[in-house]
């Protein structure tokens, strides 16, 4: 296990010098990737509106009710279209972990995108959408025999082996004469990641197999003995929300040595490298984004001489972003129902929370709230807004500026809510899950509806049955 912090040549940061030109570098955003809201939103109105493609935030609030997840899907698309003009040469896959849907599937299908799916679920609401099987990448570190089953069915492009038990299953469910192509997703040693729980670089977590240890190589000759198996390349993911380039470049050399030693030691030269996604975005106003363009500048340059270094030709690139797609185009709304102070401090509580966006419970994130649809006092006070769930910590900002005469009735958003909130989200306390919205040039579509609490009587059975 390898921690950069020592791997990698500290960056120096320039002193202030008064009178020189040496400047640290500013704290704000640096360009359109660090915005937290999408390019289609007008978030400055001296009323206190926000709107996005041209619907007002609380328009939508009044018409679908709240909470509510509005989705920009020109924001989305103009994404998917800006990976894909930075890595031309490469395969851009997205994480449908962040957040699937038919209407999001059919949008990366139309976007000429791959698919990552990680289950039965993602795969087969890709199918729905026409999703060509072709361009989705099947993960799992536990996939069930029907996962592995259905991806032979449909004929998905590309199955990612975690472990060595599953190269013996698949090759046993793969027909006669035919070949299914695989990755092996190994652990690189390079840790990065915002919150321990979405690191997943180094070897103490359960995705993957380790260079380090010889369990990579001893799974790929298992997988090359496997007639049916066609081991096409290597997978890594390092983590997720990652702001800076230098993990990935440190992963290069390290996958670039492991293919030198399967073509050495097998005389196979594997064609692609896929370098998972984890590509981080700014969740609030001034922190930084890993910049696409960036990325693929750095990556390609640092791909080709890695490869080169240990007589390689550079390896069809994938990258798999998924929060960086679709984690700036969303927007949740919520009403605030109390304003209360207990203790030292002013509880803001909103009728939503944990249920649709654990976030802030597991990993300590912080949204960015700000109250819409009316101008709010100019003086402001520091509040903590909580969710309506039954569990103390159900926090959704701990310390937030809102104008000193917030109230009940009024309406609060969050920029940069379209990934791993509405994917994450739970029915605690027989809760159902709210709805998407997408919205475009002015109009607006639900793409999945609220959760009624039929849906859920639905799924239990009557007494007596
Ligand atoms: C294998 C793999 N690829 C891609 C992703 C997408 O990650 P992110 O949404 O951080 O880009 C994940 C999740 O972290 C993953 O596990
Ligand atoms: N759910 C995590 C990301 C995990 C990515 C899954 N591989 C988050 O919200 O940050």
């Amino acid at each position: 296990m390898t921690d950069l912090t020592t791997t990698l040549p500290a960056v120096p940061v320039p002193a202030l010098v008064p009178g020189s030109s040496v400047r640290p570098r500013p704290t704000g955003p640096r360009g359109p990737a660090d915005a937290v809201w999408s390019a289609r939103a007008r978030p400055d109105a001296a009323d206190g509106e926000v709107t996005v493609a041209g619907l007002r935030l609380s328009d939508l609030a009044e018409r679908f009710g709240t909470p509510l997840y509005v989705l920009d899907e020109g924001e989305f698309r103009d994404r998917c279209r800006a990976y894909r003009r930075a890595l031309p040469q490469a395969h851009v896959a997205y994480a449908g972990k962040a957040f699937l849907s038919r209407a999001v599937a059919a949008w990366v299908r139309e976007e000429g995108l791959h698919l990552d799916v990680c289950s039965l679920g993602e795969l087969e609401v890709a199918a729905a959408a026409g999703f060509p099987a072709e361009r989705m990448i099947l993960h799992g570190n536990a996939k069930t025999p029907d996962e592995l089953r259905a991806a032979l069915r449909f004929g998905v492009g590309r199955i990612v082996l975690d472990n060595v038990a599953e190269v013996a299953r698949l090759a046993a469910l793969v027909p006669a004469h035919d070949r299914q192509a695989v990755l092996i997703r190994v652990i690189p040693g390079v840790e990065a990641g915002a919150h321990k729980a979405i690191r997943t670089g180094t070897a103490d977590q359960k995705f993957g197999l380790s260079i380090e240890h010889g369990a990579a190589e001893d799974a790929i000759a298992r997988v090359l003995d496997q007639p049916r198996l066609e081991l096409v390349g290597l997978h890594c993911h390092l983590g997720s929300q990652i702001t800076s380039v230098r993990p990935f470049l440190a992963a290069l050399p390290r996958m670039a040595a492991l293919a030198a030693r399967v073509r050495d030691r097998h005389g196979v030269v594997l064609p692609e490298l896929d370098l998972g996604g984890g590509h981080g975005i700014a969740y609030r106003s001034g922190e930084h984004a890993l910049d696409p363009a960036e990325f693929a500048d750095d990556v390609m340059r640092h791909l080709v001489r890695a490869y080169a270094a240990v007589g390689l030709p550079g390896p069809q690139l994938i990258v798999e972003p998924g929060r960086a797609l679709i984690g700036p185009a969303g927007v949740a709304v919520y009403r605030v129902l109390v304003v209360k102070r207990t203790g030292d401090r002013t509880f803001v509580a909103v009728d939503g929370g944990m249920n649709d966006n654990p976030r802030p419970a597991l990993y300590g994130a912080r949204p960015e709230l700000r109250l819409i649809g009316r101008a709010g006092a100019r003086t402001t006070r520091t509040v903590t807004v909580v969710g309506r769930f039954c569990e103390a910590g159900d926090i959704l900002a701990p310390d937030v500026e809102l104008p000193d005469d917030v109230r009940p009735g009024d309406l609060l958003a969050a920029p940069a809510a379209g990934a791993y909130q509405m994917a994450m989200a739970s029915t605690y306390n027989m809760v159902g899950r709210p709805p998407v919205v997408a919205v475009r040039d002015g109009r607006a579509r639900v793409i999945v509806r609220r959760e009624t609490t039929a849906d859920l009587l639905a799924r239990d059975v009557p007494l007596g049955d």
